[in-house]
């Protein structure tokens, strides 16, 4: 047993869209008494503002200029999460299709990147127990020190079935094509691309339910805490 206070733990998990990073990322930080960030909710706040403000998406220089802009806060209780911008609360029109048709566009100007991986470092380094944080660059460039990195997989027909099965009326087909296009836009920009970091775990989640995978991260998770 340690003495004295326990370390905080720092879990990275990084993967394509669909492969259950939000849901096992919550659970597993509820579970264990850690925070949660979802890096990807404030990636789409700030496109949220973006669009808002009639920023033109398709001109990278005019979405570096006003980046520094927008005020986004994260709340990191799993039971809860939340995410304002200029303290409204933007939960529900981040996740229109919209935004999602273009959040990749504006995560992929550098001087965006800079200002959220800001923010995202300053509250992982705030937590008393520790935080899981999701995203695409989390083990790679956001925490590359962090305790446990994981990269969550699984074919893109499960991605789109899930997916789908969320988004009521959408078919298979067309979000397994969005969902392709993002995949190929976000790990194929310049800065921090999605990639696993060469110390992850890789977790293919295809043939598992979200509740081993659950519980595969927790063992992991608690692995690491028990040997700090
Ligand atoms: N292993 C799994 N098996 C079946 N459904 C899953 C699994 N993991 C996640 N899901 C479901 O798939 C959808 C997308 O999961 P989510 O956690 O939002 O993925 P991501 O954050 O990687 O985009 C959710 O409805 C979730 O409940
Ligand atoms: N660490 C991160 C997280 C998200 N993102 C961007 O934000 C988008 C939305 O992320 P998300 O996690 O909400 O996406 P879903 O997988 O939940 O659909 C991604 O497609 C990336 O363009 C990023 O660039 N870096």
């Amino acid at each position: 047993m340690e003495n004295g206070a326990a370390q905080p733990v720092i879990v990275a998990i990084d993967g394509p869209s669909g492969t259950g990073k939000s849901s096992t990322s919550r659970a597993v930080a509820a579970q264990l008494g850690l925070s949660y960030l979802d890096t990807g909710a404030q990636y789409r706040a700030i496109t949220w503002w973006m669009v808002t403000n009639g920023i033109d998406i398709e001109d990278p220089t005019a979405i570096a200029a006003v980046a520094g802009k927008p005020e986004i806060l994260s709340g990191t209780d799993p039971a809860a999460p939340t995410i304002t911008v200029d303290g409204t609360d933007v939960a529900g029109p981040i996740r229109t299709q919209e935004v999602t048709a273009k959040v990749s566009a504006v995560s992929a100007v550098p001087e965006v990147r800079a200002r959220i991986t800001e923010l995202q470092r300053t509250l992982a380094a705030s937590t008393e127990q520790g935080i899981v944080v999701e995203g695409r660059d989390i083990g790679t460039t956001v925490l590359p020190d962090a305790d446990l990195k994981i990269f969550l997989t699984a074919s893109p027909e499960a991605r789109a079935a899930r997916r789908s099965g969320e988004l009521k009326g959408a078919d298979v087909r067309s979000t397994r094509e969005a969902l392709i296009k993002r995949d190929a836009a976000d790990s194929s920009r310049k800065t921090s691309p999605l990639a696993k970091a060469d110390d992850a775990v890789e977790v293919d989640t295809t043939e598992l339910t979200l509740a081993q995978v659950i519980e595969c991260v927790v063992t992991l998770v608690e692995e690491k805490r028990a040997a700090k």
